[in-house]
């Protein structure tokens, strides 16, 4: 059996980096991937094309030159890129394709997949492959889920991710969400599954959503991503290869990048700390953590309190500028 790894340390892991990356660490961080046999690298701002913003984190090198970069350095991996609609636009897809990625990756929370249909139209216009992310998925019961994801594969989508974006799911609640979507889908796309480290489960639900049908997997070297951070890419190539699941990912050059290409660019580990712990706890959605952090510390109130408000409040991606409402209330309390 072998399942597809899309390595998103250069996206997701632009979120625990504030989106700070440079033109020479993704250049090198690309090399080191695509010679340890990595299929797919994502490559944007953290919140997606058109990310770049006062509310979301400026960046310090445009997107879609990091985006360039990628696409001249690699040699086998594909490029792939991450949008949200109403975040990015039309135009910034195109950029992105112009400038050499050729996975598209449209994402939505996941009750509004009917945003996404006219840019996976787009996408196949412009002969990209297309992938759907589902985000906060914990917050849907299987089936929900794989009505949605119906709406994206009619659209044009190839593979529809179960994106666990709070590191909330749980072991079998992975299984069973992959598992309807793959009965739903059927031929006509892929299941993919997205996970992030908050409760310590990325690997094995990862594990689960393979042996529930998912094709694709992603993860980060390092865990680099937002809060707990991703699956560890090079212990899931690990994993897959007791298991007998082939990723076509050679284990000790991944471990190898993992350590002296990757970290070296990371501001710090991805922590299993208080913070992220509640993040998986309370179902709140990853890239809030380094705003709780900013917020706790500029209203001096405590960062725990705001992610427990937020999930209270069911907050989804998009709704960062709520995390502010969350923290004054806390100070004026
Ligand atoms: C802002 C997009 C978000 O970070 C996508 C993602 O990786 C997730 O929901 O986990
Ligand atoms: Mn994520």
């Amino acid at each position: 059996m072998y399942i597809r790894v899309t390595d998103s340390s250069l996206r997701d892991g632009s979120h625990a980096k504030r989106h700070q990356f440079t033109v020479a660490e993704v250049t090198a961080v690309v090399a080191a991937l695509d010679a340890a046999g990595v299929p797919v690298i994502e490559v944007t701002h953290g919140d997606g094309l058109g990310g770049s913003s006062f509310t979301y984190g400026r960046s310090r090198t445009p997107e879609q030159e990091l985006i360039k970069a990628a696409a001249e350095t690699a040699t086998n991996a594909k490029i792939a890129f991450l949008m949200l609609p109403g975040i990015g636009l039309f135009d910034d897809i195109r950029a992105a394709a112009g400038n050499g990625a050729t996975v598209c990756r449209i994402a939505s929370h996941c009750t509004e997949a009917d945003i996404t249909e006219q840019h996976f139209g787009l996408a196949r216009e412009l002969g990209l492959e297309t992938v759907g992310f589902l985000m906060m998925a914990h917050s849907q019961p299987p089936l929900e889920l794989a009505k949605q994801a119906r709406i994206m594969a009619d659209a044009g989508c190839q593979c529809v991710y179960v994106v666990d974006s709070a590191g909330a799911l749980v072991l079998d609640q992975v299984g069973d969400r992959v598992a309807a979507l793959v009965a739903e889908l059927g031929a006509d796309a892929q299941v993919g599954f997205h996970g992030h480290e908050n409760l310590g489960l990325g690997v094995a639900n990862s594990v689960l959503a393979v042996r529930a049908g998912a094709k694709q997997i992603d993860g980060s070297t390092r865990r680099f991503g937002a809060g707990a951070g991703n699956t560890p890419v090079e212990a899931f190539v690990g994993v897959c290869d007791k298991l007998g699941i082939r990723t076509g990912i050679d284990f000790f050059a991944i471990v190898d990048a993992a350590e002296d290409v990757v970290r070296p660019v990371m501001p710090d580990e991805c922590k299993l700390d208080r913070l992220a712990l509640i993040m998986g706890y309370a179902g709140v959605y990853s890239s809030f953590l380094t705003h709780a952090y900013a917020l706790a510390q500029r209203y001096q109130v405590s960062g725990a309190e705001i992610l427990v408000k937020a999930g209270e409040r069911r907050l989804v991606g998009g709704q960062e500028d709520q995390l502010i409402d969350i923290a004054v209330e806390l100070s004026n309390r």
